[in-house]
């Protein structure tokens, strides 16, 4: 499913709109969704005895998020309930659908209040006494900070209520900015968020993500393939594209079938994280992994993990020489791809290596932790001859190209695409919201996971997992964009278990049987 910016979203209205589809009939169409959305969590998480009873309180903004809502306070009047509106601009100053459906509201006898004329002691004990808020201030078109009454609502909702009833956002919490998930100053936080026609960059990034609460995605009238020719290639990654990626395995097929790995990872002091990414490789799914690494650990490690193969490289107290290059490269002839970094540390002879194998090799190549650090020419990632994969953290992700961490969480969708069209490779740009990037401009959202994933080792088993996926799938960046989902839904299931405070990533890695039978 499609992720758009504001301007994708107003070409996607725009186009229906000329292709002879009514302005009013769209706005028609959300606001009966909002309503929808409205009574299926009235029925869900409220017990009544009669829909008029019930406190519904719609926040109106001067724009077309105002209007939509407007529309969804008559529809659900319509259905029996006793919707009120609270309105942040006279009515004289609503125009165009947005003044028709006020009228309409006036029509069906809906109770409106206008916020310049309420004391804040009555708004306050009217938001205290309602059982859901419907949120219609600010929707795609917001710009700059929050100011005047739409400002003024949030502020008291925020700061003088200690509980704040049920919110259902109308297309995104109002103060979120649609276009990279920004505070414009301060936001409504929603429980629910009903959201037209497809995602928005906003709901997916964080902050906004924190404030979107259960994001529903609806359909208005807007079609599919007007979407498409308005959008440019982000996609979130769910459950359903996951079991549409699955590959599929073979009953006639052997070990080999499954793809083997060179995992060159490891150093003295960090003997776990090569063990973390072998298991989960092989949990994964992959066949067979070899792990490369100095021979004074070589022993301690395979004997941690007895279906591992440990090949022991040439190194002097722990460390690995650089003439383990040319030793490397044969061996790896008879692998069907590399992984490195994990653990693997920063000194002279790791960063000769990285070097050599991608100056020499053509072999699938995720590059992970330290592999990422000692790389200092970004031309040799361009230039390499096979298919690279990297998976930087933000961290990682400044340290290649010269931005900020901050830089790079504020913009990581464009950041993360940008690269990975200039150096021709898969990048996955991990922390919370991780993008997926292929060098022909695709891009995921993923949207499994959660702060647990935040531990020690995590990103190990994620290069395990990309390994075993990319092993057992010929796009290697949907097994890329797979590997990352099944890391987060595994986490989930940890989660589950153990709490986000106590999951460890080798509960990642023992929770990942459940999701094959999930997907499967
Ligand atoms: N187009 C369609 O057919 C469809 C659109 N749909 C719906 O329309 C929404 C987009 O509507 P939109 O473009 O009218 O913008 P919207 O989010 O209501 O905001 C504009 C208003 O807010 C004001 N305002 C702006 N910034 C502000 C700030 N910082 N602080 C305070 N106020 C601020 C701004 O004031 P102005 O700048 O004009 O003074 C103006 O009054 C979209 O999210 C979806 O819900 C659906 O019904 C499907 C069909
Ligand atoms: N808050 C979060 N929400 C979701 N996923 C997260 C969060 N923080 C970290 N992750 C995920 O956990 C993994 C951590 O990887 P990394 O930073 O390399 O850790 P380590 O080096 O300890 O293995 C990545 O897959 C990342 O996307
Ligand atoms: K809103």
């Amino acid at each position: 499913m499609q992720v758009l910016t504001p301007e994708m979203m107003k070409k996607c209205d725009q186009a229906t709109i000329k292709a002879a589809y009514p302005e009013i009939l769209l706005m028609e169409s959300a606001a009966l969704a909002t309503a929808k959305m409205a009574e299926e969590i009235i029925e869900k998480e409220i017990s009544f005895e009669y829909k008029s009873e019930l406190k519904l309180s719609f926040l109106i903004g001067q724009g077309n998020n105002g209007g939509d809502g407007l529309a969804a306070a008559r529809i659900l009047k319509n259905w029996g309930y006793q919707p009120q509106i609270v309105l942040t601009c006279s009515p004289s100053e609503l125009s165009g659908v947005n003044a028709l459906n006020f009228k309409l509201a006036v029509l069906n006898k809906i109770e409106i209040y206008q916020f310049e004329q309420l004391k804040t002691k009555e708004f306050i004990s009217l938001i205290k006494q309602s059982d859901l808020i419907v949120d219609a201030l600010l929707g795609t078109g917001i710009k700059g900070q929050i100011r005047g009454s739409v400002k003024s609502i949030i502020t008291l909702i925020n700061q003088q209520l200690v509980k704040k009833p049920l919110t259902l956002a109308v297309d995104i919490p109002s103060g979120i900015i649609a276009a990279n998930g920004n505070l414009a100053g301060d936001a409504l936080k929603a429980d629910y968020t009903v959201t037209m026609a497809a995602y928005k960059r906003g709901l997916l990034l964080y902050p906004g993500k924190d404030y979107a609460g259960k994001i529903k995605v609806v359909e208005i009238g807007i079609q599919s393939e007007t979407i498409q020719e308005n959008s440019d290639q982000l996609k979130v990654f769910n459950q359903q594209e996951a079991k549409k990626s699955l590959p599929v395995r073979k009953n006639n097929s052997h070990k080999g079938s499954f793809g083997k790995l060179a995992l060159l990872a490891g150093s003295p002091g960090m003997t776990g994280a090569p063990i973390l990414t072998a298991k989960a490789a092989l949990k994964g799914g992959l066949g067979l992994v070899y792990l490369l690494t100095a021979a004074e650990i070589a022993e301690m490690t395979a004997a941690q993990l007895p279906e591992l193969v440990s090949v022991a490289l040439p190194s002097q107290a722990g460390l690995i020489k650089e003439t383990a290059a040319a030793k490397i490269l044969k061996f790896t002839e008879k692998v069907d791809l590399i992984a490195a970094g994990p653990g693997l540390g920063q000194d002279k002879g790791v960063k000769t290596l990285i070097e050599n194998i991608l100056k020499e090799s053509s072999l699938d190549l995720i590059l992970d932790a330290d592999a990422l650090n000692v790389i200092s020419d970004l031309e040799l990632l361009k230039n390499y001859k096979g298919k690279l994969t990297l998976t930087p953290h933000p961290g990682e992700m400044a340290a290649l190209t010269g931005l900020s961490i901050k830089e790079i969480n504020n913009n990581r969708i464009d950041i993360a695409r940008k690269f990975a069209q200039k150096y021709q490779l898969n990048l996955v740009l991990k922390g919370a919201a991780t993008i997926t990037a292929a060098p022909d401009g695709r891009a995921y959202i993923n949207l499994s996971g959660s702060n647990g994933l935040a531990t020690a080792g995590s990103g190990d088993v994620l290069t395990g997992l990309i390994a075993a996926l990319m092993a057992q799938e010929s796009d290697n960046f949907r097994a890329a964009a797979l590997a990352v989902y099944i890391h987060g839904r595994a986490g989930e299931f940890a989660a589950q278990a153990n709490s986000d405070y106590a999951m460890i990533a080798s509960d990642i890695i023992a929770n990942l049987k459940k999701v094959y039978q999930e997907l499967q």
